[in-house]
């Protein structure tokens, strides 16, 4: 089978993305989406994501395979490459806003031009249940909690985006041993489903500098749900403004969590690297 992609990043967080409108289920799986992410063997990336036709009213469905093969709920990076793709497909009848379902409700991107795309990522959910996490009763928040990990103790606070995240605030991000702690992290039995880690040092209350270690990713140069759910935390324990730029090794991020609907929106670029078609499959 031969299957034709397009490659694509946010800040360096990059995918292979697939025109899947003809059918209702991904065309690839995902033990194929590891090998074509596998950044010798195959195409590279963190991710494959699926365009597929749209559902409860959505005018598109994402879906998207981890570099490991999992399925995660959304990914903020990917939705933005994700509407710049769909404008590519769509040429002259592009629109400049799309309505699309995920597993995380229906996320809203606005193409704004200068290759910038605007994202209402929707309301964050705060309860442990919701992470999901046992840090904290079902019922309660996991704000600024003790979390064990790697013989140190650590504060973090837990943030759901429709995926699970845990942010640690940090002196120097640059001194985080990010791929010797990271896996801990990501598999600690405090997160049943795993969790992205995102550590945080906060230059000013509106900019924040992050490294993160993404579930099923591993190290990637930027992850747009986690700036999310960093800005949320920060907001949480009076660290962040509600509107912040978050500096990743690949770039920034303009994040808010509006005031008057609660509602994160996320402003980031996304660009088209290159088209190809791959076989063998
Ligand atoms: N690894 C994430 C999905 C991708 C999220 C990230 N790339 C983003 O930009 O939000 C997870 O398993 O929840």
């Amino acid at each position: 089978m031969e299957i034709e992609f397009t490659k694509y990043h946010g800040l360096g967080n990059d995918f292979i993305l697939i025109d899947n409108r003809a059918d209702t289920q991904p065309i690839i799986t995902s033990e194929q989406a590891v090998q074509l992410c596998d950044r010798h063997f195959g195409i590279g990336a963190d991710g494959v994501i699926f365009a597929l036709p749209g559902e409860e009213a959505g005018d598109y469905t994402m879906r998207i395979f981890n570099s490991d093969g999992s399925e995660p709920e959304m990914c903020g990076n990917g939705i933005r490459c994700f509407a710049q793709f769909i404008a590519d497909l769509e040429g002259a009848d592009a629109k400049s806003e799309y309505r699309i379902h995920t597993l995380a409700g229906v996320i809203i991107p606005k193409i704004e031009g200068e290759g910038k795309v605007k994202v209402d990522m929707g309301m964050p959910q705060l309860l442990a249940a919701q992470i999901p996490t046992t840090l904290a009763d079902a019922e309660q928040k996991a704000i600024a909690v003790p979390l064990q990990v790697a013989g140190q103790s650590w504060e973090v606070t837990c943030v759901s985006m429709g995926n699970p995240h845990c942010i640690t605030f940090v002196e120097d991000v640059a001194a985080i041993p990010l791929e010797a702690i990271g896996p801990q992290f990501e598999h600690h039995p405090a997160f049943p489903q795993r969790t992205n880690t995102e550590f945080i040092q906060v230059v000013r209350p509106d900019y924040l500098k992050m490294r993160v270690w993404e579930r099923g990713a591993g190290v990637t140069l930027a992850c747009g749900t986690g700036a999310c759910a960093a800005v949320v935390a920060g907001v949480l324990t009076g660290k962040s403004d509600r509107k912040a730029t978050v500096e990743l090794p690949g770039g920034c991020l303009e994040i808010e969590w509006a005031q008057q609907d609660q509602r994160v929106y996320m402003t980031g670029p996304a660009e088209r690297v290159f088209r190809g078609k791959v076989s063998q499959l």
